[in-house]
């Protein structure tokens, strides 16, 4: 039956992954490239790649404002693209303007997870917005940022379990729509 209404459906071709870091955006977006054959567009590998610079560098030697901004123009770069799978930074929904940009692109598909399941998957992590929070912080800063991905996304994904799991849903998402 489901393999029937895969045949059947016509494909999107476009989805971006939003999500707090740590939720499995660039986990996801390259497994399923890998057995989708999308091209894959990494929006923070593509800000490293432009300026040569790590984004830990970036935020500690001009900030997250500088970030941002560049962050923008690649998405303004990746958009012109036909399709693919786009995978965000976890701070994307802090610019109104691209989201709009990347909702004019394609379907937003929030990856949602537990705060206590992000906390053990990142570990000891260098992303510079948790860096020098404590957990009262971090919890404020995951209910804020929780508001605004719910604002943005058309779909939602339990990203709080098994990656195969994750993926046939998705699989399901890009042909059944
Ligand atoms: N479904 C999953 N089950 C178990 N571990 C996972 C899963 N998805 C991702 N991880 C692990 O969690 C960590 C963070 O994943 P990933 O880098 O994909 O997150 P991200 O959303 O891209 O974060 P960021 O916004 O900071 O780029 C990695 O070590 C990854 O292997
Ligand atoms: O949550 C955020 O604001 C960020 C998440 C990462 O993916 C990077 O884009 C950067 O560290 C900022
Ligand atoms: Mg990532």
């Amino acid at each position: 039956m489901l393999l029937k209404r895969l045949k059947e459906a016509p494909a999107i071709k476009k989805l971006v992954f939003i999500g707090f870091s740590g939720c499995g955006k660039t986990t996801v977006a390259q497994k399923l490239a890998e057995v989708t054959s999308l091209p894959l567009f990494s929006i923070d590998e593509m800000v490293e790649e432009k300026t040569g610079t790590s984004i830990p560098e970036i935020f500690e030697k001009y900030g997250e404002e500088y970030f941002r901004q560049l962050e923008g123009e690649i998405i303004l770069e990746v958009i012109k693209e036909k399709g693919g799978i786009i995978d965000c930074g976890g701070g994307v929904v802090e610019r109104e303007n691209n989201m709009k940009l990347l909702g004019s692109f394609g379907k937003i598909v929030w990856l949602k997870c537990p705060l206590e399941t992000i906390l053990v998957r990142l570990g000891k992590n260098d992303r510079p917005l948790l860096k020098n929070k404590d957990l009262r912080q971090i919890e404020d800063f995951f209910q804020r940022r929780e508001k605004l991905y719910q604002r943005y996304a058309d779909i939602t994904v339990n990203s709080n379990r098994d990656l195969t799991r994750i993926i046939s849903e998705l699989l399901e998402i890009l042909n059944l729509d």
